[in-house]
């Protein structure tokens, strides 16, 4: 069967520029799902350190979508730059200036940052809110309980850890 595009134009976000001087997020090639985001400060990263650094830019989600700050797989794979939180969760009520939390993970290179370098790219998604609805029992299913590497595929899995919170290997 022949999958057919969905029929989605964009979703318009508004957006203020903090900083007037920085561009836009922009998305790079047509098709990519996240927007980049520029730094609007100069910093150096020692190796192992963190810092929060400002976007230039708020913006207004419609409601039913957040946006979320993930990392740049160039600047993780070339310097070992990431974020702490990834991805961060902008909230559609969220009105202050994005900011991104940068850690460098290299353990011997500093990392630095210049104004108007793109930093990270923002990914907007619908997301759904639930009602929690608390039952004594939950429906089985074929994973139950297993998680945390209890698949294998790798020589040093993770403990599994059971509902209980008990670990085995
Ligand atoms: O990488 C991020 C993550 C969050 N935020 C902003 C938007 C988001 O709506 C707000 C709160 O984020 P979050 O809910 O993750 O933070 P929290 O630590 O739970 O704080 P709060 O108690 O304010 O919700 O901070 C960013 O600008 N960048």
């Amino acid at each position: 069967m022949r999958s057919q595009p969905r029929d989605t134009g964009p979703v318009t976000v508004r957006i203020r520029r903090i900083d007037p001087d920085l561009p836009l997020p922009g998305y790079a090639h047509p098709g990519d799902a996240g927007a980049d985001l520029v730094s609007a400060e100069d910093v150096e990263l020692a190796p192992g350190e963190r810092a929060t650094v400002r976007t230039g830019v708020a913006i207004a989600l419609p409601d039913g979508y957040a946006a979320f700050v993930h990392p740049r797989s160039g600047l993780a794979a070339r310097h070992g730059l990431t974020l702490v939180n990834a991805p961060g969760t902008v909230d559609a009520g969220y009105r202050g200036e994005i900011r991104v939390t940068l850690l460098n993970t290299d353990p011997r290179t500093p990392v630095r940052v210049t104004r108007g370098d793109r930093i990270a790219q923002l990914v907007v998604q619908r997301v759904e809110r639930v009602t929690f609805h608390e039952v004594d029992t939950l429906p089985e299913s074929a994973r139950g309980a297993n998680g945390f590497g209890s698949t294998g595929g790798h020589a040093d899995a993770a403990p599994t850890v059971a509902a209980d919170g008990a670990t085995s290997r």
